[in-house]
């Protein structure tokens, strides 16, 4: 469903262009239909850009991010158009990082209401499914029709999951999706996830919580044991 193959990136720095800062370099890996890529290592050592340049977010510099879409068949998300990117993200790819991007004077349930609206939903159907997702992660019904731009640091957190989980996406990737929740909201996402893999969603993710990770995840990436055997390998080869 997910097939990474030998991704680089390296930044090149403003103040100067011969400063390049380079996360990782060829990293490959796959993920099956329906499986949890877990992705760990020390801050700092590329784990969220692994995750940007699937989104594309960041372009890779090189290296390959083939991906089973429905609409497109099998493609490379590194080369794909802009158009077919935004396709991708509004009808199979959601992101969720642990940050909310408020947008102003809209409630919590258009938030995620109108990720249906792209889908044909009235917005009464699209409203009515979105209050079950915010009941389902713990947003009390007070809150429903409030403005995000007020809500504590969980709170955002959890509409941002509700607006990923809402469309039911055939990948989902999670850059720290629990870490401003406490224990009893961190179990609730873990069934929402849990009961999405079972529907086949595929997914990968960092989590700064090992024990969660743990819990939802069927393979774990450490980038620190891959980023080894690659620099092991340039040696090998220089030899
Ligand atoms: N847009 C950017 N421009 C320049 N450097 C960047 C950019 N994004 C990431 N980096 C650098 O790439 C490296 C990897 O960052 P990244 O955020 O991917 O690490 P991480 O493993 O997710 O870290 P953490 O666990 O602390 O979130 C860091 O040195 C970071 O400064």
């Amino acid at each position: 469903m997910l097939k990474v193959e030998r991704l680089t990136k390296y930044f090149e720095l403003n103040i100067s262009r011969s400063m390049k800062v380079q996360p990782f370099n060829d990293i490959s890996f796959e993920v099956e239909q329906g499986a949890f890529l877990g992705i760990a290592g020390p801050s700092g050592i590329g784990k969220s850009s692994i995750l940007k340049c699937i989104y594309r977010t960041y372009i890779p510099t090189a290296g390959k991010v083939w991906y089973d879409s429905a609409k497109y068949g099998t493609i490379d998300l590194a080369r794909a158009s802009e158009r077919q990117i935004t396709h991708l993200r509004v009808r199979e790819i959601s992101y969720v990082s642990q940050f909310l991007k408020v947008i102003p004077r809209v409630s919590a349930e258009d938030v995620v209401a109108e990720r249906l609206l792209p889908f044909g939903q009235s917005l009464e159907q699209a409203r009515a499914e979105a209050r079950q997702m915010l009941k389902r992660l713990n947003i009390p019904a007070s809150l429903w029709e409030a403005y995000p731009a007020t809500f504590s640091g969980g709170e955002q957190q959890r509409v941002n999951l509700a607006r990923a989980f809402i469309v039911r996406p055939r990948l989902l990737i999670l850059d720290e999706p629990t870490a401003s929740l406490d224990n009893e909201t961190k179990q609730h996402v873990l069934d929402l996830l849990n009961d999405m893999k079972r529907q086949g969603t595929t997914m990968i993710g960092v989590f700064h919580d090992w024990d969660v990770m743990g819990k939802v995840a069927d393979r774990i990436l450490d980038l620190r044991t891959v980023q080894m055997s690659a620099e092991y390998k340039q040696l090998a080869e220089a030899e």
